[in-house]
């Protein structure tokens, strides 16, 4: 594609009237850039790109996307957001890839990852080519790639669903983060459907205040919908508990409808019963109803079920086909994953990393637990400080034996970091184990038959990183070999 034609998907007063070279590919990282590529310098929040852009024109780079002029031997082009272009101009190099798919977004503090894999169950299940783009990676049909992001930026993303595109894939789930809606990486992408599952404290550090974390989350509704040309009808799937709910039916032009336990919904659950292999309701769709038995525990677990069936029904599966799927599901890696080793008292790794997740699954284990609750916990260095104290005052309020340690404290002290869970319970009785193995292996140590252990925080992730080491880590490993030596 020529420059030209690719510059006139961005704003028709880009004064541009350079020279007009064939774009091979559109790069933001200077180290893969190739002959004839198009560099576009994005102003990071650690690096500045344009720093980089006289590396990229000696690598090959055939034009330059600037926020300001350079002096270079290759046209440069400057626009007011390199960012907010980049999206734009991915879109149509990889040909606009979210028209000619059926592309579900999922928004919401928690539960995201796991309402993805359901929805692809159930796609999976009624004989369409599925992908995945999210916390613990992206999947392309059969092919699954590592992922830094739970959500992409734009040029990653864009060339991502062009690859699904050419692999036949029809439905696209993605969880589509706070950070993402922000900062435009989902800019151009063509939603059919867009879920929300709930709105609870985490990522301050990011948005700052809550009213600005519930903004970036309405943008993924406010971009639904309002395009006259499309013809395809648009959902906005939304729980109906959530107070977040009514700000987010109003930003949205798109059709509502609404999922929920407590309020009354379109799509509702009753009478859930919880026993400790799985959890029984009736799910009423106006006046059907129909009875319901998932292999996965707690109310949480009931508005993620509701969520999915939502968004598969509103784009055409049956509901026969859709209970069918959700109830073959036995679970998602690293959320409530048992860890099985013959031992007689319970071990579960989840990932719980926000206050309110934490409070949700210590509920569900207090339900079925008939002795001792440990709960091993730590939180994430470099992110939101203030959920420290809340974690530590839900793991004192709901444990009976709450073992706080570290959780990838990166650039910050460790001991700094279970400072400030502390200053949440004093007077509360705790312990503290730095070292999350030994923590892990304390617990173990203690636990006797009947008793529940959690490890919570890090669920699927297979590292812990300390400083800039990622180092090789897993719960699930470190509690089976705790489990298998004691
Ligand atoms: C705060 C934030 O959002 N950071 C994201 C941002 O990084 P950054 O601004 O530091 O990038 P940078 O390193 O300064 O680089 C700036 C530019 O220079 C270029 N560069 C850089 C180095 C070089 O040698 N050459 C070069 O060309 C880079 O390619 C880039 O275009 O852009 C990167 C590339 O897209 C992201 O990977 C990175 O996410 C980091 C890893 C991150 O931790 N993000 C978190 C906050 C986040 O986004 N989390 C949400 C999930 C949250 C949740 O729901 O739980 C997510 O969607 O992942
Ligand atoms: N609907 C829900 N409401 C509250 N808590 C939930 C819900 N679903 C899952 N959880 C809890 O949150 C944890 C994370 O779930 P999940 O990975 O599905 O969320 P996520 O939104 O993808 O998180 P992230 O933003 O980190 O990617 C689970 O391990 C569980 O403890
Ligand atoms: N997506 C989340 C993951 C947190 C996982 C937890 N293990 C941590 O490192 O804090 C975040 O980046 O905030
Ligand atoms: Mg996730």
């Amino acid at each position: 594609m020529k420059l030209q034609e690719l510059l006139k998907s961005l704003h028709p007063i880009v004064p541009f009237k350079g020279e007009n070279p064939v774009i091979t590919s559109i790069e933001n990282d200077n180290r893969k850039v190739q002959k004839g590529s198009l560099f576009i310098c994005i102003k990071g929040y650690t690096v500045d790109g344009h720093d980089f852009a006289e590396s990229a024109v000696e690598k090959g780079a055939a034009a330059i996307l600037a926020e300001r002029p350079l002096s270079l031997e290759v046209p440069v082009v400057v626009v007011k957001d390199t960012t907010r272009a980049m999206a734009v101009l991915a879109d149509t190099f990889y040909e606009q890839p979210t028209k000619k798919l059926q592309l579900i977004g999922i928004t919401g503090t928690n539960g995201k990852t796991t309402t993805s894999h359901l929805i692809e169950k159930i796609f999976a299940d009624a004989g369409k080519k599925t992908g995945l783009i999210g916390t613990m990676y992206t999947k392309i049909a059969d092919k699954t790639l590592e992922t830094k992001n739970t959500t992409p930026e734009s040029l990653t993303l864009q060339k991502t669903f062009r690859q699904m595109v050419e692999a036949g894939v029809g439905l696209a789930v993605m969880e589509v983060s706070s950070h993402a809606l922000d900062q435009g990486r989902v800019h151009r992408c063509d939603y059919d459907v867009a879920v929300f599952t709930n709105l609870t404290q985490d990522h301050l550090d990011y948005h700052k205040t809550m009213a600005e974390y519930q903004r970036a989350k309405s943008l993924l509704f406010a971009q639904l919908g309002n395009s006259f040309e499309n013809e395809k009808p648009k959902f906005a799937v939304i729980n109906a508990d959530d107070p977040a709910s009514e700000m987010l039916s109003r930003s949205t032009a798109a059709n509502v409808i609404t999922y929920g336990i407590d309020e009354e919904a379109d799509i509702q659950a009753k009478n859930i019963h919880m026993t400790p292999k799985g959890t029984r309701f009736e799910l009423w769709i106006e006046d059907d109803s129909y009875p319901i038995n998932i292999q996965f525990l707690g109310k949480f677990s009931v508005y993620n079920v509701l969520a999915s069936i939502a968004a598969a029904l509103v784009s055409g599966i049956g509901i026969n086909e859709i209970i069918h799927s959700i109830e073959s599901v036995e679970g998602v890696a690293g959320r409530f994953e048992l860890v099985n080793a013959g031992q007689e008292y319970t071990v579960i790794v989840d990932y719980a990393h926000t206050p309110d997740s934490l409070e949700n699954v210590l509920n569900t284990i207090q339900h079925f637990a008939k002795k001792r609750i440990f709960v091993v916990v730590g939180c994430g260095g470099d992110r939101d400080k203030t959920k420290r104290p809340l974690m530590a005052q839900i793991a004192c309020r709901l444990a009976t034996d709450p073992i706080f340690t570290s959780d990838n404290p990166r650039s910050e002290e460790q001991i700094a970091i279970l400072k400030d869970m502390e200053a949440g319970v004093e007077g509360e009785v705790y312990q503290v184990i730095p070292d999350r193995k030994e923590a892990i292996e304390m617990a173990i140590s203690q636990a006797s038959a009947g008793d529940v252990i959690l490890i919570a925080g890090k669920g699927h992730e297979t590292y812990q990183i300390i400083g800039n080491v990622v180092h090789d880590f897993d719960d699930r490993r470190v509690a089976r070999e705790a489990i298998e030596v004691r």
